[in-house]
């Protein structure tokens, strides 16, 4: 923070291919994660490895272009609790990720509007508030029931309208699992009886720390790939579909992101 004068207000975390938005900021002070001291490495192709402060329409922000995984071999605490150390400060977080469709709505391409999450690693334990807790950034036990801000939801559901994205601009339950493996066929019809929309590798650890430190997020999915259900489907879930539809949609995630940012200030969600 000493090397840079931006003070951003918002915080943004690039999900798979989805780093196109940190090019959006203007004013750019970049920072190479191994260039940080004791900072974790991006590791998986279509995450950049940079911190880039910046403007986004008059707004500064900082976004993370490149998150880091569970499957990449770091302990959980390392791979969320290293993003709010930068972002803290930030009242707001806007996450995005790529994820499976489970929902049979759903189509590839979709953007989806987190609105809840399902935390299959916190089942087995693996939770990112695990251990001692820092009263500094917040409460031993903090409540996930509004986990994803509501009225930061209606707004982009509101900007989505206006910008005409309504035929695939979508809102549901993100499941999170460890990865790297993508999900077999049984699994993929669990999580959807279970209540998810979508599956993905990300995120919900980067928002449970976020909300222990009082952050109101707000996070979307692109849907990159359908979620294989079927034994008859010849479909196989791979990355390079993955970054392929990133780059499809990228201008009009883009697009919803940078238009919210500058409604969050203009309607004065800060409180
Ligand atoms: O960082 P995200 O959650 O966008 O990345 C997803 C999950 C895996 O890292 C990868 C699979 O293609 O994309
Ligand atoms: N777990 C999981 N992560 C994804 N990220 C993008 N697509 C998928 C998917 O189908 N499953």
């Amino acid at each position: 923070m000493a090397q840079t004068d931006i003070r951003p207000r918002i915080g943004i975390v690039c999900g798979s291919g989805l780093g196109g938005l940190a090019n959006l900021l203007k004013d750019q002070v970049v920072f190479n994660y191994r260039d940080i001291p004791n900072f974790p490495q991006s590791t998986v192709h279509g995450h950049a490895g940079r911190l880039v402060f910046g403007t986004l329409k008059g707004r500064p922000c900082v976004c993370m272009q490149g998150r880091f995984h569970l499957y990449e071999g770091y302990p959980i605490q390392k791979v969320s609790r290293k993003m709010p150390s930068m972002l803290y400060h930030q009242r707001h977080l806007i996450l995005t990720n790529a994820a499976g469709g489970l929902n049979q709505d759903f189509k590839v391409g979709d953007i989806m509007i987190m609105k809840d999450h399902i935390n299959m690693p916190g089942f087995a334990g693996n939770n990112p508030l695990s251990g001692p807790n820092d009263e500094r950034f917040g409460t031993r036990f903090p409540c996930m029931s509004d986990a994803y801000d509501r009225e930061l939801q209606q707004l982009a559901m509101e900007v989505g309208q206006e910008l005409g994205y309504g035929d695939f601009l979508r809102e549901g339950v993100y499941c999170v699992l460890s990865g790297p493996s993508f999900e077999t066929i049984a699994e993929c019809r669990m999580l959807h009886r279970l209540g998810a929309d979508a599956v993905g590798m990300s995120t919900v650890h980067e928002v449970i720390v976020a909300r222990h430190c009082g952050m109101r997020v707000f996070a979307l999915s692109l849907i990159t790939n359908q979620a294989v259900m079927d034994y008859d489907s010849e479909e196989k879930a791979n990355h390079e579909e993955v970054l392929q539809t990133g780059k499809q949609r990228s201008e009009q995630l883009e697009r919803l992101v940078s238009t919210l940012v500058t409604r969050i200030e203009h309607n004065n969600i800060y409180a």
